[in-house]
């Protein structure tokens, strides 16, 4: 799969003007747009529907964790807004991802569906705290196949786990990375990292990127950097 935007910005901000502000300086030729929790508390819909206005394809990153039917709904809901791309927490089991997937295919032109595996931020001590043994790789391995079973598009990883996915379930299967640090970015709170260039050439679709472009002196210039590298790749 061949796609020339990339490069997904978390638009994660406290407000509306502070957004906006980086949106304007942003080309929807150049990258997608990813709202998440915290700005849809605040702003909810009618800020995607602006970013939509604008040109931008939006990721909408509420990680759906519920029951089937609640999950089946809200992904409706969220296809009804017309974003792109929208995501259900892999661990939430094959029948509420199923059940999303058959309440979009009911649907005309629905959004892409992302099953989230073992968050960014978690490491082998993390995931054993809460009680699940085993190495990040092992759990995202068995979520991806357990999501690819019930005709998830694809998934949510760590670029470190591309490889592994793909070589199972094939290059089809749409992988999205966040836990994607430029040589020299802070990791902050992500544990499971990878450069740009690394994550594109071990052969993640979509990055997720969100404070090594928000909080660079320069965001357009820290995105096209980024976005230059990988176009050379
Ligand atoms: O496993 C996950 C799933 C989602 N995210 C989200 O991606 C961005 C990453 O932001 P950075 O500032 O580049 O760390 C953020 O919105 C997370 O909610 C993730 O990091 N890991």
């Amino acid at each position: 799969m061949s796609d020339s935007k990339r490069i997904i910005v978390a638009l994660d901000f406290a407000g509306e003007n502070s957004a906006l502000a980086l949106v304007d300086q942003l080309d929807p030729s150049r990258c997608r747009l990813k709202v998440g929790k915290e700005l849809f508390t605040r702003l909810g819909p009618r800020f995607v529907e602006l970013l939509q206005g604008r040109g931008f394809e939006v990721f909408l990153d509420l990680k759906f964790h519920d029951i089937p039917n609640t999950v089946a709904a809200a992904c409706a809901a969220a296809a009804d807004l017309g974003v792109w791309m929208v995501n259900v927490h892999a661990s939430g089991g094959s029948r509420m991802m199923a059940a999303a997937r058959e309440r979009l295919d009911q649907l005309g032109d629905p959004p892409l569906l992302i099953g989230v595996t073992v968050l960014t931020s978690l490491d082998r001590d993390d995931l054993a705290a809460i009680g699940c043994p085993g190495t990040p790789e092992e759990r995202v391995l068995a979520l991806a196949r357990l999501g690819q079973q019930v005709g998830l598009d694809g998934i949510v990883c760590s670029p470190l786990e591309v490889k592994p996915v793909q070589a199972d379930l094939g290059r089809d299967f749409l992988l999205v990375t966040p836990g994607v640090r430029p040589a020299g970015s802070a990791a902050g709170d992500q544990k499971r990292v990878m450069t740009p260039a690394e994550a594109v050439s071990a052969g993640a679709h979509f990055l997720v990127i969100g404070r090594p472009i928000t909080q660079a002196p320069d965001p357009m210039s820290a995105m096209m950097q980024i976005d230059d590298t990988l176009r050379a790749l």
